[in-house]
């Protein structure tokens, strides 16, 4: 995250301190994550944390879902992948709402009784390690009689750069699946895409 956060002074005034140290310690966390990763794929420690510039982005978003009357015609985020490469999730600890989808079925993730962090995959990752670690599709649903909160703090690519496989997960066996675009242009086309329902990624495959 650059030093001068770009968020208003409403925001600066009330947590700018807080969200610094929050996304910097959590940025350790997916420092450590990504080292795990590459040592899962037989690749060099570094070779995953070394694609994030100090020109990288990262992204908080602050998620406040109020009660709803209607949770069967609502919901409180649409099924999606995130975007970035991975998602440092803070879960609320008293209301579960989380869902991710596998083979047709949406699972609940259940609430903690403490605050919990969920890293969770997003399709930057899966288009690095192409295609080995997917970006799931995940919702939340809504709760009629409790409000829930989340904060996810997503690290993603410098947007001037490509994005594509690495070259250390690519042989003659196993060539590139997605092919390159530049970051900028990735994260619109992502909107784009998000707002018909569709994943970018799929956009990309060869
Ligand atoms: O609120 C949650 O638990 C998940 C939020 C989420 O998926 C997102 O912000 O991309
Ligand atoms: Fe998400």
């Amino acid at each position: 995250m650059r030093e001068t956060l770009p968020i208003g002074p409403y925001i600066q005034n009330l947590c700018r301190d807080d969200l610094h140290e929050y996304t910097s310690k959590s940025k350790r966390i997916k420092d450590d994550i990504l080292r795990a990763v590459a040592k899962l794929l037989e690749l060099d420690e570094d070779c995953l944390v070394n694609q994030f510039s100090n020109r990288a982005l990262t992204y908080a978003r602050f998620n406040y879902y109020p009660p709803c009357p209607r949770p069967d015609l609502v919901l409180g985020i649409k099924p999606h992948s995130d975007v970035y490469a991975l998602t440092v999730l803070l879960m609320d600890k008293d209301v579960a709402g989380l869902q991710f989808l596998r083979d047709g079925t949406w699972y609940n993730v259940p609430s903690a009784s403490n605050y919990t962090l969920l890293i969770n995959v997003g399709v930057t990752m899966e288009i690095m390690t192409n295609g080995i670690f997917k970006g799931p599709v995940h919702r939340v649903v809504t709760n009629s009689e409790k409000e829930r909160m989340s904060v996810a703090v997503f690290y993603g690519l410098d947007p001037e750069r490509e994005i594509g496989p690495i070259a250390q997960m690519l042989t003659e066996d196993q060539p590139a699946r997605y092919r390159e675009m530049k970051v900028k242009d990735f994260l619109v086309a992502h909107l784009e895409h998000f707002s018909r329902g569709e994943r970018v990624v799929d956009s990309l495959r060869i």
